[in-house]
């Protein structure tokens, strides 16, 4: 989930902050691992996923059995006292289908009484559903009132049936920190310069952010257990086009499928990324299975959906 935030009065980061967000992630039902900054930013990682902070923006994935929802209100409330924000100018929630929606809390058990939820907060919003309602699909709520008017993009890659002995590499048996996890998966060189905080859990999982100046940020999630094997990528860095940072991705992780969205505004360099992707019905081994592009009032949406091509599969067209 992302919002958008402002006001006219100045931005001031209060002392008790951190005892603040701590609040909030109690009411969602996770807690902060460790904490980095740099001056445009400050990133989270979190015992279920990842925390970015701006002057007027906040960014919350969570993913487990957390309830992410229940953070809107505390949070609105929260920079209305804290720092006079009145006004929502964005909000995206987004997700894919769960594979388990039963083990859910009953408000994220389905994307109706998600909506049913976000509308009953923010009501000018809007539910949309990319994919197959039949197969997998990714679902959005969107308030979309102002919007923003600088440069803005999100690139995210949501992988899954990964390669296992790619996973191998985020146990505790093949190594013993975030940091080596990062060295050996090759995600340290996926963009360079990045101030890289990883985390590897106990007996298994890895969780990093990564901060560029200018308030840019990747988030990676390791999910490696292989009956449920995940791992979601998110970045806001800006690329007119976005398939060296594809190559790269799927190089790191070899996922049996994986879909894709990016949102870029009229500002932002991204913005014609989607004609190169039109025509893109394979790439490094994987074969296009759905392709969509909205336009919203801001912003453009290209969702794609890709598996693997099997072993031996002849590509019918050029593969970047
Ligand atoms: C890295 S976390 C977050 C992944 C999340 N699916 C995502 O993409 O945002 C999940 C992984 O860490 C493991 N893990 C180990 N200890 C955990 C803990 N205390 N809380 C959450 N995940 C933990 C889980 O078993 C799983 O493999």
């Amino acid at each position: 989930m992302m919002a958008t935030v402002q006001s006219q009065q100045h931005f001031f980061e209060g002392a008790e902050k951190l005892s603040e967000w701590v609040k909030l992630l109690r009411v969602v039902r996770c807690e902060i691992i460790s904490v980095t900054s740099n001056k445009d930013m400050d990133a989270y990682v979190l015992s279920e996923s990842s925390m970015f902070v701006t002057k007027d923006r906040f960014i919350l994935k969570t993913c487990g059995t957390t309830t992410l929802l229940s953070a809107v209100d505390y949070l609105l409330d929260l920079v209305k006292k804290k720092v006079g924000f009145d006004k929502v100018v964005d909000i995206f929630f987004s997700r894919k289908n769960f594979s388990r929606p039963e083990l859910q809390h009953c408000v994220h058990q389905n994307f109706e009484n998600e909506v049913s939820f976000c509308y009953s907060i923010l009501s000018d919003g809007s539910a949309y559903t990319l994919g197959r309602i039949n197969g997998d699909c990714w679902y959005l709520y969107t308030l979309e009132d102002e919007g923003v008017t600088h440069p803005d993009q999100t690139f995210e890659l949501l992988m899954w049936d990964m390669c296992p002995d790619k996973m191998r590499i985020f146990t505790q048996e093949e190594c013993k920190s975030g940091e080596e996890a990062s060295q050996k998966s090759g995600i340290a060189d996926i963009i360079p310069g990045i101030k890289i905080d990883d985390f590897l859990f106990d007996p298994c999982g890895y969780s990093m952010n990564g901060l560029l100046p200018g308030g840019y940020y990747i988030t990676i999630h390791v999910t490696p257990e292989p009956h449920c094997s995940y791992v979601s990528f998110e970045s806001n860095v800006p690329q007119e086009s976005y398939h060296e940072l594809i190559d790269k991705v799927l190089d790191v992780f070899r996922p049996g499928k994986f879909l894709m969205t990016i949102f870029a505004n009229k500002a932002s360099i991204a913005r014609d990324t989607y004609k190169t992707l039109e025509n893109q019905h394979t790439m490094k081994g994987y074969r296009r299975r759905d392709h969509q592009f909205c336009c919203f009032k801001n912003y453009t949406l290209t969702y794609t959906h890709y598996t693997k091509l099997s072993e031996g599969t002849q590509y019918s067209r050029p593969i970047i």
